[in-house]
């Protein structure tokens, strides 16, 4: 059942406790507790609100950020933003990020996942391994408008009956047709029917977690079902403020203990599971609460006054995440979505349709466009930089088309934009988390280290002239008015790099902050975690959530992280073929 204080415990008897009833924790407490004889207990920081409607309202995505659904976390001043701190959001509430996030549903190429499995040297991460996974977890859904999805998509590569619903668009869009149409009129942006094949390359629909109109997180799509089973519970509004040590095995430190508390001040609980404990907090919390439990640099422990029980030097390191600039276009028409902003009687008409019927304007996922693209093989920056995408199905830098004004940096100013989002999805710079303090409701340091690598820079600044060129295709004539603000204002490689540097912020994809590596391999730069997901050098702790990627895939990451989870339920459960 759903707990909201340690109190209604109704047995201190679980097999497993999860840490972070988020995309991943909603997954395994699903699917662990498909077996009658296993207990489950999830412990949740945030609330249990994911039903409410700004959640649930696919539009309103934005409005989530510095909500009461949201950590409200900051980076440190990044020197590559030129000293700028951004807001680095992540779900404070059942389905973690899923309940906040901006919905785009890619799995990642072939190539991101067959890395994976050759920097782990296991198998069982290779795309063709994970494939079925990728079936089982998903259902595809009808547009809310009713209208034919034949060219949206390839239904024939998707899943029917999984719990995850997504769909592409819901309705359609003057600008859609433009979109594509660009396809076909400039070279080197190719359209892709269904980046969802493994080969992502190329501009296509977006598909989002949106089913019915509604947002699907994973709180809706696992962990609701999984409540009216008997043997789970989740307990929310709870901290998990460390691991502890409960026994050693043959010399190693067996980990299946937790404390948490409601509250800064509150009095600490703990209980031990009988399997294992399974960290899912997250990229950010992840790391952090294996550094208050022992598990990091024995060094940097040692500042903090904490004694280190595992001495694994790669905890909070090695953080990729994806920077992105929104660029803008005035537009001739007075039909984008600008007009929700700026004509409240129609906004009002919208909010009724969506409340009555999930559909129009706010059944729409926030882009119905996505491109996913590569530079070109002969670029300069290749001469002394070995390609850092994962390959040739995999993309450098991403699109992300918008009937509207967005923008991190400036308010809205009124009128009828278009914009383009260009983001760098094969990051070379590396970030990393760290102890603030040795106070578990304190904040880690954040430092996302955007933009520290030549490469970084090279590929943001060549993917906002790609931008250009793109929107310079005949399908535009007429509508496309001019550039806007600094975009417009960029024009040297020079602007651009301190255009891309002053604007951009983050695409709140987090990754790879407790890494599997090869199994058994120590030392620095060979991962915290086993291929299997268990914390090396431990007994009884396993890491399942965005942490555990070892590189980031040029994607967005829920799905990799669902995609994930669902592979981590079968390697808990020992089940051998899907
Ligand atoms: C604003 C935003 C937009 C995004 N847009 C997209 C998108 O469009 N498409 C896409 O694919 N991805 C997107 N992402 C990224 C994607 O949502 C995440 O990568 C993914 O959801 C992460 O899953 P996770 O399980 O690793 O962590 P989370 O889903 O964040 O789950 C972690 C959970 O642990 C809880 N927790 C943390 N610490 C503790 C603790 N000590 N004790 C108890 N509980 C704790 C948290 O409250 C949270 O519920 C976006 C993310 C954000 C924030």
């Amino acid at each position: 059942g759903l707990l909201t204080s340690p109190d209604q415990l109704s047995t201190s008897e679980y097999d497993y406790i999860i840490v972070g009833g988020g995309t991943a924790g909603s997954v395994l407490a699903n699917r662990l507790s498909e077996d009658e004889d296993s207990k489950i207990l999830v412990i949740e920081a945030g609330s249990s609100d994911f039903r409410n409607l700004a959640i649930e309202g696919p539009q309103n995505a934005p409005r989530l950020i510095n909500s009461q659904f949201d950590w409200n976390f900051t980076t440190v001043n990044v020197s590559g933003l030129n000293g700028r701190s951004l807001p680095y959001e992540r779900g404070f509430v059942l389905g973690g990020s899923s309940s906040i996030n901006f919905m785009a549903y890619t799995r990642g190429s072939r190539d991101d996942f067959d890395r994976w499995a050759n920097v782990t040297g296991d198998d069982q991460w290779t795309w063709d391994s994970l494939h079925p996974y990728m079936l089982k977890l998903e259902r595809f859904t009808r547009a809310t408008d009713g209208h034919d999805p034949t060219g949206e998509l390839n239904v024939s590569l998707h899943g029917t009956t999984g719990p995850v619903g997504f769909s592409a668009a819901n309705m359609l869009l003057p600008t859609d047709d433009r979109v594509i149409n660009a396809t076909s009129q400039v070279d080197g942006f190719p359209f892709n029917l269904d980046y969802n094949s493994g080969d992502t390359l190329g501009i296509g629909w977006f598909q989002a977690t949106v089913a019915d109109g509604s947002r699907t997180s994973s709180a809706k799509a696992y962990l609701a079902p999984s409540l009216f089973r008997p043997n789970v519970d989740v307990l929310v509004h709870t901290l998990v403020t460390r691991v502890v040590q409960t026994d050693t095995q043959d010399g190693v430190p067996v980990l299946k203990g937790v404390e948490f508390a409601q509250s800064a001040g509150s009095q600490v609980s703990s209980l031990n599971a009988t399997r294992e404990v399974i960290l899912s907090a997250g990229a950010v919390k992840t790391p952090q609460i294996l550094m208050l439990s022992g598990i990091g640099d024995n060094a940097t422990l040692a500042e903090f006054g904490i004694e280190t029980i595992v001495d694994s030097p790669d905890v909070g390191q090695n953080l990729q995440d994806q920077p992105l600039v929104t660029n803008q276009f005035t537009v001739n028409s007075t039909d984008t979505l600008d007009v929700m902003r700026m004509n409240t009687t129609f906004a009002a008409e919208q909010q009724a349709l969506w409340n009555s019927s999930r559909t129009g304007i706010l059944s729409l996922a926030p882009s119905s466009q996505v491109g996913w693209l590569r530079l070109p093989d002969n670029s300069s920056i290749f001469q002394n930089i070995t390609d850092p995408s994962a390959g040739p199905t995999s993309a450098h830098y991403e699109f992300i088309f918008t009937d509207g004004f967005v923008s991190f940096v400036s308010e809205f100013p009124g009128g009828n934009f278009f914009t383009i989002f260009a983001v760098v999805v094969s990051p070379t710079s590396r970030g990393n988390i760290t102890l603030n303090s040795t106070d578990p409701f304190d904040a880690p340091i954040i430092n996302p280290n955007f933009y520290d690598t030549e490469f970084d820079i090279f590929t943001i600044r060549e993917a906002i002239k790609a931008a250009r060129t793109f929107m310079a295709a005949p399908s535009w004539d007429g509508w496309i008015e001019d550039e806007f603000g600094a975009f417009k204002a960029a024009v040297t490689d020079e602007q651009i790099e301190q255009y891309a540097r002053n604007t951009s912020d983050t695409i709140n994809h987090v990754s790879c902050t407790a890494s599997m590596g090869k199994t058994g391999s120590t030392g620095r730069g060979s991962g915290v975690l086993n291929s299997d997901l268990t914390v090396k050098g431990t007994i009884g702790l396993r890491v399942v959530d965005a942490s555990a990627f070892p590189f980031i895939p040029a994607a967005h990451t829920q799905v990799p992280v669902y995609i994930l989870a669902e592979r981590a339920s079968d390697i808990i459960r020992n089940i051998t073929s899907v």
